[in-house]
C-alpha cells in the first residue's frame, strides 16, 4: 500500500482527488468544513517537500455547468484553511487549466472546477481521466468520501499514473481506522447499529457477524427484531418482510457465538412529533397508538455497561429519533459511553450518515477516536466491499 511517504514531491506536481464536497449555505458559504480541513496534512506535506498541488474534486450532484455548484464557492475557505494562496480555474480539463498547471511553482495550490461539470466523470470516461493525468506527475487519492464511486478522477485516472500513485494521508487513516474495527482491534470488538432499516444494514450486519464479539442493535430497526420474537411494538417502524431475516440473523449471531444486545425497553411517543406525550415502557409491551422513538434508561444503562467493556467500538447509526430533542437522550446517552470508554482506552471509530451529524451536533466530535468523513464510502467499506478509489491504487 504506497503512502505520500513513499515519495518526495520536490519538484513534482501532485494530482490529487480530494472531497471537497461540502455542505454550503443559500449564502453559498461552507457550513461544515470538515473535509476541506481533513486534506490539509496531505496538502501540507507534499508543498513541504517542495512539490506543488493539483486539487480536483466534485461539489454536489450538478446537471453540466451549473453556478451553484462551481467551486469558486469554496475556493477562499480552501485558501483559508490551508493557510497558502490558491489559484482557482473555471474549468478542470482544456487548454487554460493545462497551462496554469504547467506554470505552477513548488510550494504553489491549484484548485480545479467542478469534475462533475462534466457528464465524463460520473461515467468514468478514459479519454477525461486521460486529460486530468496530463495535469499531474504524481497521483494522490484522499477523496475517501468518494472512493466507492468508479468515477474518472477517483479511479480510472489511475492507470495513467504506473508506479506514481498513491494514498493521502486521509484516506489511509480512513483505511486504517476501519481495518482496527475489522481485522486488528483488541477484544472485545463492539459494533453498535441503528437508525431506521434493517434493509439498509443487512449487508453490514452480515459481514461484521464474522469480526464482532458483541453487537447492539438499536434505533428504529430494532423493532423488527422484537416483533420477529413475538413483541408488541404498537406503531414502531418495522420492516414485516424482514423479520425472516431477524430471526435469521440471531440464529447466525449465536452460531459464531456474538453476542446481541436489543434494546429491553423504549421511550414510547403518542405522536411522531417532539412535543408528543411520552412514556417509558418494556420494549415489548408497546401500546397500541405508541411507537418508540428512543432508548429507555434500562437500555441506556445496558449499552453503556456493554460499551465500557468493550476495547474497540464501532458506531453507525443513532438509537432514536435524535433529529428532535425529546428523542434525542439515548443517543446522547450513547455518545457519552462512547467518549468514556475511549478516554479509558478504547478505540472508537463513528462513520455513515446521521452518526457522524449526531456526533457533531453533540459535542462527541474530539471525544471518540475517529469520526470518518464518509458517509456512503464507509457504509460500504463495512459492508465488505473492497472500494474502487482504493483498488486503483492497489493495483
Ligand atoms: N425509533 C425510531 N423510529 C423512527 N426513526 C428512527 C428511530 N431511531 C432512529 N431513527 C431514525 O433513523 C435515521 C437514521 O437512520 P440511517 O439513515 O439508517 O442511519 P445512518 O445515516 O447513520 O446510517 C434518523 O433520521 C433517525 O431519526
Ligand atoms: O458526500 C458524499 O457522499 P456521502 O454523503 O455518502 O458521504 C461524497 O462526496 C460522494 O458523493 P456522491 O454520493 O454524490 O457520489
Amino acid at each position: 500500500m504506497k503512502t505520500l511517504n513513499d515519495f518526495n514531491f520536490e519538484n513534482k506536481k501532485a494530482l490529487i482527488r480530494v472531497d471537497f464536497n461540502v455542505p454550503l449555505n443559500d449564502k453559498f458559504e461552507v457550513t461544515d468544513a470538515t473535509r476541506i480541513v481533513s486534506a490539509k496534512p496531505t496538502i501540507t506535506k507534499i508543498l513541504e517537500d517542495g512539490g506543488s498541488c493539483i486539487l480536483m474534486s466534485h461539489l454536489g450532484r450538478p446537471k453540466g455547468f451549473q453556478d451553484e455548484f462551481s467551486l469558486k464557492h469554496i475556493a477562499a475557505k480552501v485558501e483559508d484553511i490551508l493557510g497558502v494562496n490558491v489559484k482557482f480555474v473555471l474549468d478542470c480539463i482544456g487548454a487554460d487549466v493545462e497551462a496554469a498547471a504547467a506554470s505552477l511553482e513548488p510550494g504553489e495550490i491549484l484548485l480545479l472546477e467542478n469534475l462533475r461539470f462534466y457528464k465524463e466523470e460520473t461515467a468514468g470516461d478514459v479519454g477525461f481521466a486521460e486529460k486530468l493525468s496530463k495535469l499531474g506527475d504524481i497521483y494522490v487519492n484522499d477523496a475517501f468520501g468518494t472512493a466507492h464511486r468508479a468515477h474518472a478522477s477517483t479511479t480510472i485516472v489511475a492507470q495513467f499514473f504506473e508506479g506514481k500513485k498513491c494514498f493521502g494521508s486521509l484516506l489511509a487513516q480512513e483505511i486504517d481506522s476501519i481495518k482496527k474495527v475489522m481485522e486488528t482491534g483488541e477484544k472485545p470488538v463492539l459494533a453498535i447499529l441503528g437508525g431506521a432499516k434493517v434493509s439498509s444494514k443487512i449487508t453490514i450486519i452480515e459481514n461484521i457477524l464474522d469480526k464482532v464479539d458483541h453487537l447492539i442493535i438499536g434505533g428504529g430497526m430494532a423493532f423488527t427484531f422484537v416483533k420477529a420474537q413475538g413483541g408488541k411494538i404498537g406503531n414502531s417502524i418495522c420492516e414485516d418482510d424482514k423479520m425472516e431475516l431477524a430471526l435469521d440473523i440471531l440464529k447466525q449471531a449465536k452460531e459464531k457465538n456474538v453476542q446481541i444486545h436489543i434494546p429491553v425497553d423504549t421511550i414510547a411517543a403518542d405522536d411522531f412529533s417532539n412535543d408528543a406525550n411520552k412514556q417509558v415502557v418494556d420494549i415489548n409491551a408497546i401500546p397500541d397508538g405508541w411507537e418508540g422513538v428512543d432508548a429507555g434508561p434500562k437500555s441506556i444503562k445496558l449499552f453503556h455497561d456493554v460499551v465500557l467493556a468493550s476495547k474497540t467500538i464501532l458506531w453507525n447509526g443513532p438509537l432514536g429519533v435524535f433529529e428532535m430533542e425529546s428523542f434525542a437522550n439515548g443517543t446522547i446517552e450513547l455518545g457519552n459511553s462512547i467518549a468514556e470508554s475511549t478516554k479509558n482506552g478504547a478505540f472508537s471509530l463513528v462513520g455513515g450518515g446521521d452518526s457522524v451529524a449526531a456526533v457533531k451536533q453533540f459535542g462527541f466530535e474530539n471525544k471518540v477516536s475517529y469520526v470518518s468523513t464518509g458517509g456512503g464510502a464507509m457504509l460500504e467499506s463495512l459492508e465488505g466491499k473492497t472500494l474502487p478509489g482504493i483498488a486503483a491504487i492497489l493495483e
